[in-house]
């Protein structure tokens, strides 16, 4: 099935860390007054639920069997996403340091992939079925999750800039902040790619853009492909 029937608004956004796609795509998904998936808070959460439960990351028949059946579920109202395990909310255990260096062990496990694009998509449709639409961001929401969206982005921005809003926010120097957003950037790159936009993707630089120019350069393009439609 395809997810961009029935005239609903898929908005697909993929890039390398740091570029903004979090917090762009929220704003954008409140604008347009649709749901919002971060599909990165999927892996993460799955990274969590199996350190929690004692599972070698490195099994990874293990781990994609745990993708297939974990309790999770994404909230997807772009003004307060919420991120649960069972009835425990994870939101920020899945934000920390510990989890942000093990999760690509987790991301590139094709089979835990396979599981969770299955449920990314089922979610994507539901939650446009239900507001009629959805900005979903991560590293192959244009490539392989929904190649067929309404409208597709990579958003980039220069290593400094990346590594920069990064450093901002966790508030190490940039000189520690860049091995874990390249590396990781490096690592993720084998299973998916994110670094250069496929056929029919438009690129959104962020790089020189304040955080509200980013969120009006992706609504401009939201409109034009929309247009297209
Ligand atoms: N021009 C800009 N556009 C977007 N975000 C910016 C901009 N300038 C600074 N930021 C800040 O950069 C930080 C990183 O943004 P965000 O978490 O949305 O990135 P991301 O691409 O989703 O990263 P990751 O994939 O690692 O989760 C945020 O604190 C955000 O507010
Ligand atoms: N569609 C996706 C989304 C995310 N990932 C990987 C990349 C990261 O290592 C990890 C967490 O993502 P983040 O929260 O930092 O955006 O998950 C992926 O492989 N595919």
């Amino acid at each position: 099935m395809s997810l961009a029937e029935d005239g609903l608004l898929i908005v697909a956004i993929d890039g390398p860390s740091g570029t903004g796609k979090s917090s762009v795509s929220k704003a954008v998904a409140t604008a347009l007054g649709i749901g919002y998936l971060d599909t990165g808070a999927m892996y993460r959460a799955l990274t969590w639920w199996c350190v929690d439960r004692g599972i070698d990351l490195h099994d990874r028949s293990a781990v994609a069997r745990e993708a297939q059946t974990f309790p999770l579920a994404m909230g997807t109202d772009p003004a307060a996403p919420t991120v649960q395990v069972g009835d425990r909310d994870i939101a920020a255990a899945i934000r920390t340091p510990s989890v942000s260096a093990a999760v690509s062990d987790v991301a590139t496990n094709l089979g835990v992939r396979e599981q969770l694009i299955r449920r990314q998509r089922e979610l994507m449709a539901r939650v446009a079925a239900e507001t009629g639409g959805v900005v979903a961001e991560g590293r192959d929401i244009t490539t392989v999750v929904a190649p067929d969206a309404t409208v597709r982005i990579l958003m980039t921005a220069s290593e400094e800039a990346r590594i920069a809003r990064r450093a901002g926010e966790l508030a190490s120097t940039a000189a520690a902040t860049r091995a874990q957003v390249v590396d990781r950037d490096r690592r993720d790159s084998a299973v998916a790619s994110f670094m250069t936009a496929a056929d029919g993707v438009v690129t959104v630089d962020t790089s020189h853009l304040d955080f509200d120019g980013s969120v009006k350069a992706v609504l401009a393009v939201v409109d034009e492909g929309r247009g297209r439609d």
